[in-house]
């Protein structure tokens, strides 16, 4: 589903961030990204969904090249891939169905879809009765159980989540781990960064780390190992 070829990244200023990476990732796996700051985690994921685009290599995702995608394309490729970061990104002025709901919505979707998906998702997510609530008036954990309900909405085939347990508790963490195996056995391809090496350790999934921008280990039921 996912293919980088020889993918280098070499940013404005001369900073190396990827260097001659190449990975496969089939449909329905789940990968850690782990690996010391700055070793090129988020680049990589920003690669896929064409934030970046890389210097030398191919990238194909879902039987696209992302690389020569064009402009009006992106959006559909964009669609395909839900994000969660580490520091949420919620529109306080929204409450947490007006924000999964605005997902929906700048995808086209009708009203009658948006009111039947948005408390659909809201209770996959343990959020139901919290619907009419601002982000503000949310635990993290809550909030981030949002993030995670805003990118399923769209039905995507790869979740993209960036140190998505940085700001949560061990407690509230493993909660949200349950989320996202439950998102994968359904089928969703998840990708995730992160230095959460207790979480790693006890998903036994596929671990791919980086460091200095190459890959330095690609292990099935891996486990996190460097000293961070
Ligand atoms: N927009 C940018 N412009 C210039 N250099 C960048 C940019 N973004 C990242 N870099 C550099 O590229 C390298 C890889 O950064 P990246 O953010 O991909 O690492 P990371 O593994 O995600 O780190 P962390 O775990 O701290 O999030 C670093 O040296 C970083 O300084």
């Amino acid at each position: 589903m996912i293919q980088l070829q020889n993918v280098t990244k070499v940013y404005p200023g001369g900073n190396k961030a990827l260097s001659d990476v190449t990975l496969r990732i089939n449909k329905g796996e789940f990968v850690f990204l782990v690996g010391p700051s700055g070793a090129g985690k988020s680049t990589l994921t920003k690669l896929l969904y064409r934030e970046e685009l890389p210097s030398r290599g191919q990238i194909i995702f879902n039987g696209k090249n992302v690389v020569r995608m064009r402009q009006k394309d992106i959006p559909y490729l964009r669609r395909k891939i839900g994000m969660v970061f580490q520091d949420f990104r919620l529109l306080s002025q929204k409450t947490v169905a007006e924000n999964v709901a605005f997902a929906l919505e700048v995808t086209g979707a009708s009203n009658r879809e948006i009111k039947k998906t948005v408390p659909a998702v809201l209770s996959m997510v343990g959020l139901a009765e919290k619907a009419g609530v601002f982000p503000g008036h949310l635990s993290g954990g809550e909030q981030q159980r949002v993030c995670v309900a805003r990118a399923i909405v769209n039905n995507p085939i790869l979740i993209i989540a960036d140190e998505p347990t940085g700001n949560l508790d061990p407690e509230t963490s493993w909660e949200l781990m349950k989320l996202f195996k439950e998102i994968n056995r359904r089928g969703t391809t998840i990708i995730m960064a992160t230095h959460a090496w207790d979480i790693v350790n006890a998903m036994k999934k596929r671990v791919v780390e980086l460091t200095g921008g190459k890959i330095v280990r690609d292990e099935e039921e891996g486990a996190y190992r460097y000293e961070d």
